[in-house]
């Protein structure tokens, strides 16, 4: 467990600026060190604005980007070709133009699975069906986690958006217990999400909270109060964000606004 430490940004757009250096020479520090990078990445306006960042910087060149592999610490659960989709709308901020130009292998991008089903069947699903679906789904994840990483995933650094109810990743306020706290299971599906879609995966917090570095970050008036009552306790269900930490490092990246509040 480490020490939650807060950097604010005089504005949004230096947090993002900084926060994509931050990823970049962190992809470049541990490559250094170790065979292969693992980072997972999460979705949302100021996730997508960071990832434009990533693309535009110069130290993007420093990169072996055939030693990284990104992941997705939440999705939303809809079919490949949906613009809702976190992991498309990475690919079109960021990483598409690595795998374009034979930089970045198809196959260190581990994402989500999109929810196979046509629209006629998702129309007339049941919750049940819906259910059965996602846990599908995020089995199929957790064995791929289990595959590349191990019993127990560790990744190298997860990064998260927060919303202005306090949730992180998919994981919503007062919204299921197994997303919480269960330790035997990495990923979960999410039914009936306040946020749309309705349909997501997640990481759970003990598969979060085995991430060496976990950095969150918000901007704008609307998440400071979420930002406040997150870093006035831990482990509050009310907040989950309150949950998140790594084991070496748990940054909280904020703008101005959204540190209003502390
Ligand atoms: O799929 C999603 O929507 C996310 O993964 C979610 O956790 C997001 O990061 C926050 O809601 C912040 O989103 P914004 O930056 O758009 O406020």
């Amino acid at each position: 467990m480490s020490q939650r430490q807060v950097i604010t940004y005089p504005s949004a757009d230096l947090l993002s600026q900084a926060t994509a250096a931050r990823i970049l020479l962190e992809l470049g520090d541990r490559l250094a060190q170790q065979p292969r990078v693992d980072i997972a990445l999460t979705g949302g306006r100021d996730a997508n604005d960071i990832y434009e960042c990533v693309k535009n910087s110069p130290l993007a060149q420093s990169v072996d980007w055939k030693r990284v592999h990104l992941w997705w610490s939440d999705e939303r659960f809809v079919s490949f070709e949906d613009s809702d989709r976190n992991a498309g709308q990475a690919r079109r901020a960021w990483f598409g133009g690595l795998i374009d130009q034979g930089l970045l292998p198809e196959s260190n991008v581990h994402e989500m699975p999109v929810d196979p089903r046509t629209p006629e069947q998702v129309a007339g699903a049941s919750d049940q069906d819906n259910e059965k679906a996602l846990t599908a789904a995020a089995q199929e994840y957790e064995h791929e986690l289990i595959h590349e990483l191990g019993e127990h995933p560790s990744f190298d650094a997860a990064v998260f958006g927060v919303g202005p109810d306090g949730h992180f990743a998919s994981l919503f306020p007062d919204h299921g217990e197994a997303e919480i706290d269960n330790p035997d299971i990495s990923v979960v599906g999410v039914n009936h999400s306040p946020k749309p879609p309705a349909m997501r995966l997640s990481l759970t917090v003990p598969c979060i909270r085995n991430a060496h570095k976990v950095w969150l970050f918000a901007s704008t008036p609307e998440k400071a109060n979420a930002v406040h009552r997150a870093l006035a306790g831990r482990n509050n269900p009310h907040v989950p964000s309150s949950f998140a930490e790594g084991r070496e490092e748990t940054l909280w990246l904020i703008d101005r606004d959204a540190a209003a509040l502390l």
